[in-house]
């Protein structure tokens, strides 16, 4: 990926970043990329993520999808980053495969149901993925699946590859049922995954080039360096720690295209849960342009000055002609296509924003491909660990997500805790209609 950090420069913008500040904090990412280098060498959890473009195995990958391949529909039971790494993917590239990709990363009945009720069960496969193997949502949405298709009278056996970690639930039940099965690589978070089986099962499934990812994702693995002005991934990373210093506590990513919305909420997990902590933290926001130019851009232009707005742009599209039309007003839009509309309202959605002294930040990919998604899946992550690294955060864990996960337990019955129940009655005060 492509980063251009211009309209991020305090000459555009406020909060900015001062091209001086850049080449101060330049160091600072020098001493982080040696303690991330020093991290992959010695395969250190979390540091390891950025490995994977060379330690992942499509063979392997391919091998174990085999006996499910011709799947005409792919049900992927996950959540976090056990779905939307793979998501991201398979949504980016639905137009180049005929196998319809769903994700039940959700307890929502109806919704659940609906999916169940409407899928080929026969022809369909499942790909169940959880880390721990012990997350309630995955574990309940596998039950739930399972029985549907005993209910179809269909082997679900004979349907189902599991990617877990080396022990737990979900790694006893795939041995049980001698089910086709890959391993979580040790020493990846979820969120860091999506060029892992995590991520590729999917991709496969649905018939998309896993060396092309990987090919991405090693070639933006090159870029690493000591310095944020040779290296994308850090400049993005760099701007966005030093523009929340400045007050800029929010970051809106706005892929200009559909194929990318789903990247958005791949990132929004990635950003939040590795730097949300120590009351630190930028929250990501999950918008698309230019649909959200309609809804949020109001805000981004005049609200608080307390946001970096992160256009992606998708590089090369397939066009379509805007026919000629009797309306005068509009005759303008029948010398267009749609593709020049959307990239003419692109440009000037940044240049209101630097209008406004609104730091904005362009990623660009060449097309919406294999190789570019690879490229800017590993972009982000190498991002987010230089983020990390100056946020001086533990960019790999997520101890704040634990409480409630013991609580639902508490309330399901699953084990004591009584703090949930106490705090559950406190804090009720209902106003009813
Ligand atoms: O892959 P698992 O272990 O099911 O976890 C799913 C998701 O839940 C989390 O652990 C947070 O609860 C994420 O970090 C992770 O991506």
């Amino acid at each position: 990926m492509n980063v251009d950090i211009g309209n991020a420069l305090a000459a555009v913008s406020s909060p900015g970043v001062s091209r001086e500040s850049l080449e101060r904090l330049d160091e600072q990412v020098a001493d982080a990329h040696e303690r991330i280098e020093r991290g992959m060498e010695s395969h250190e959890h979390g540091y390891e993520a950025l490995n994977l473009p060379a330690r992942t195995d499509p063979d392997e990958i391919r091998t174990a999808v085999e006996p499910v391949a011709d799947a005409d529909a792919l049900i992927t039971v996950g959540i976090g980053g056990s779905a939307l790494g793979a998501a991201t993917i398979t949504d980016a590239l639905a137009d180049e495969s005929d196998t319809e990709a769903v994700y039940l990363d959700n307890v929502d009945p109806e919704w659940v149901s609906s999916h169940l009720e409407r899928l080929p069960l026969e022809n369909t496969a499942v790909n169940v993925v959880s880390r721990s193997g012990t997350t309630a949502e995955t574990l309940a949405n596998f039950l739930v699946v399972r029985e549907a298709f005993e209910d179809a009278g269909v082997d679900w056996t004979e349907r189902t590859i599991v990617t877990t970690g080396e022990s737990g639930p979900l790694r006893d039940l795939s041995d049980r049922h001698d089910l086709p099965s890959l391993k979580v690589p040790d020493g990846v978070p979820g969120r860091f995954s999506a060029l892992s089986a995590v991520g590729m099962v999917a991709a496969e499934i649905c018939g998309h080039d896993l060396d092309a990812l990987l090919e991405g994702a090693a070639a933006e693995r090159e870029t690493l360096s000591g310095s944020l002005f040779d290296c994308p991934a850090y400049a993005y990373g760099a701007t966005s720690y030093a523009l929340d210093q400045r007050g800029a506590g929010i970051n809106a990513m706005v892929p200009y295209a559909e194929s990318l919305e789903t990247s958005a909420e791949w990132f929004a997990q990635l950003w939040a849960e590795s730097l949300g902590k120590d009351d630190l933290g930028q929250t990501p926001v999950r918008a698309l342009g230019v649909t959200d130019q309609h809804s949020q851009l109001q805000l981004y232009r005049a609200g608080p000055r307390d946001k970096l707005v992160t256009f992606v742009s998708p590089g090369e599209t397939a066009d379509r002609s805007i026919p000629e039309t009797e309306v005068e007003d509009l005759a303008y839009l029948g010398d267009a296509t749609l593709g020049e509309l959307l990239e003419a309202e692109f440009e000037a959605t940044e240049a209101s924003l630097a209008a406004a002294g609104r730091p904005n930040v362009r990623l660009e990919l060449q097309r919406v491909d294999e190789y570019e998604l690879g490229g800017l899946l590993y972009g982000l992550e190498a991002a987010c660990v230089l983020a990390g690294e100056l946020y001086a955060v533990n960019t790999f864990e997520q101890p704040a997500v634990e409480w409630a996960k013991k609580a639902t337990r508490g309330l399901l019955g699953g084990g004591e805790f009584e703090e949930a129940e106490a705090v559950a009655e406190k804090t009720e005060l209902r106003i009813e209609r």
